[in-house]
């Protein structure tokens, strides 16, 4: 049996999820997996509790202690963030602190994946650890596991893909003739869009996603990666049989570029054809074909789920490096 002393980062709607999966999910996993996925410590901002079970109310929770000595103290096999995406610097320096101890790290965080890739590649390989990213790509649609290894030998020559349920939801719900404002409403009333939609609407969510995914497949140091991007507005015309659609898309002959283009798509395409957040990539594999990637819950339980795997996977896969 292999004990996964987990350290999570990040109490929000993705974390309360993992937290309560693995307490639930433990004697099954352990059945089943061979691995004793456990949660031993949770932290916030500025505070943290140890986690015997279930997770403490947050009044018992006392002022956090540094990452280094939590890590050290509980034996973490892992790191798991699911902390705001929201470009600050300490979710990068703590995945590498967690690295350096010897710890994995598992990540539904975006932001600093992409200003820290090629050092947290360079530490978990040098550390003989991985960070695993499926939760940032695309909540539980597994496309990054088929960029990174799934697709190895079939020589991707592009990748389009709708990366963002809002965008997906609300250009439905403009093209059934509601207003712009009313679609996010209702998509934040959904759970699928962020509080600030922005990112959302603009683009540069689904651009996130799609450099991440050129980073497992092609080795594009994400942090380098150029943006250009149309946002979804007020609706407009589109011909009979098709459905517009935020479509991230990036080109092996085009290094160093992601495209985010509201298009028409065919309602029989795999991208025309999704319904309302779900999500889908279209691997261009030349004479091997196009393989896609679609469905997987596109929410914080989603999210939750593909953090699990990529625990399970941490712990019993020898890899090193971003997975
Ligand atoms: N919601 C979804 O469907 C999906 C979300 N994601 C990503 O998952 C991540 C988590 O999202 P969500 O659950 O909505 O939560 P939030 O992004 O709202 O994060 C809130 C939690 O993070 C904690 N936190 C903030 N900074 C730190 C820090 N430096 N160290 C430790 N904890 C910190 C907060 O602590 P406190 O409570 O003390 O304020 C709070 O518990 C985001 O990056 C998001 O982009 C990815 C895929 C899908
Ligand atoms: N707001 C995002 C949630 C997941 O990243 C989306 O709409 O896809």
């Amino acid at each position: 049996m292999i004990d996964v002393p987990i350290v999570l980062a990040g109490f929000g709607p993705v974390g309360r999820e993992y937290a309560e999966l693995v307490h639930r999910n433990r004697a099954q996993w352990r059945d089943q997996h061979g691995v004793d996925l456990r949660v031993v410590a949770v932290r916030g901002r500025s505070t943290q509790t140890e986690v015997d079970g279930a997770v403490p109310p947050r009044e018992q929770w006392t002022d956090a202690e540094p990452l280094a000595e939590l890590l050290a103290r509980t034996g973490a096999r892992v790191l798991a963030q699911a902390v705001p995406s929201d470009g600050g610097d300490q979710p990068g320096l703590d995945a590498l602190q967690a690295l350096d101890q010897g710890a994995h790290v598992v990540t539904a965080t975006k932001s600093h994946l992409l200003t820290h890739w090629s050092r947290l590649d360079e530490a978990a390989r040098r550390a003989g650890r991985s960070v695993r990213i499926s939760g940032a790509t695309g909540a539980a649609m597994p496309a990054g596991d088929v960029a990174r290894s799934v697709l190895r030998g079939f020589d991707v020559d592009a990748v389009h893909g709708c990366l963002n349920g809002t965008a997906t939801f609300v250009l439905d719900q403009l093209a059934e003739g509601r207003t712009l404002d009313s679609a996010v409403a209702e998509a934040q009333r959904r759970g699928i869009a962020e509080a600030d939609p922005t990112a959302d609407l603009s683009g540069a969510d689904a651009a996130t996603k799609m450099r991440l995914i050129t980073g497992l497949l092609w080795g594009w140091d994400v942090a380098d990666v150029r943006v250009e991007a149309e946002p979804v507005e007020e609706r407009r015309a589109v011909e009979p049989g098709h459905r517009l659609r935020q479509v991230a898309s990036a080109h092996r002959d085009e290094p160093g570029l992601v495209r985010v283009a509201v298009r028409a798509e065919p309602v029989g395409s795999p991208l025309g054809a999704l319904v309302g957040p779900e999500k889908a990539v279209r691997y261009d594999c030349g004479d091997a074909g196009s393989v896609t990637v679609s469905g997987g819950r596109s929410s914080p339980r989603g999210a939750a789920r593909a953090m699990i795997k990529d625990t399970i996977g941490a712990a019993l896969e020898a890899t090193a490096g971003l997975r």
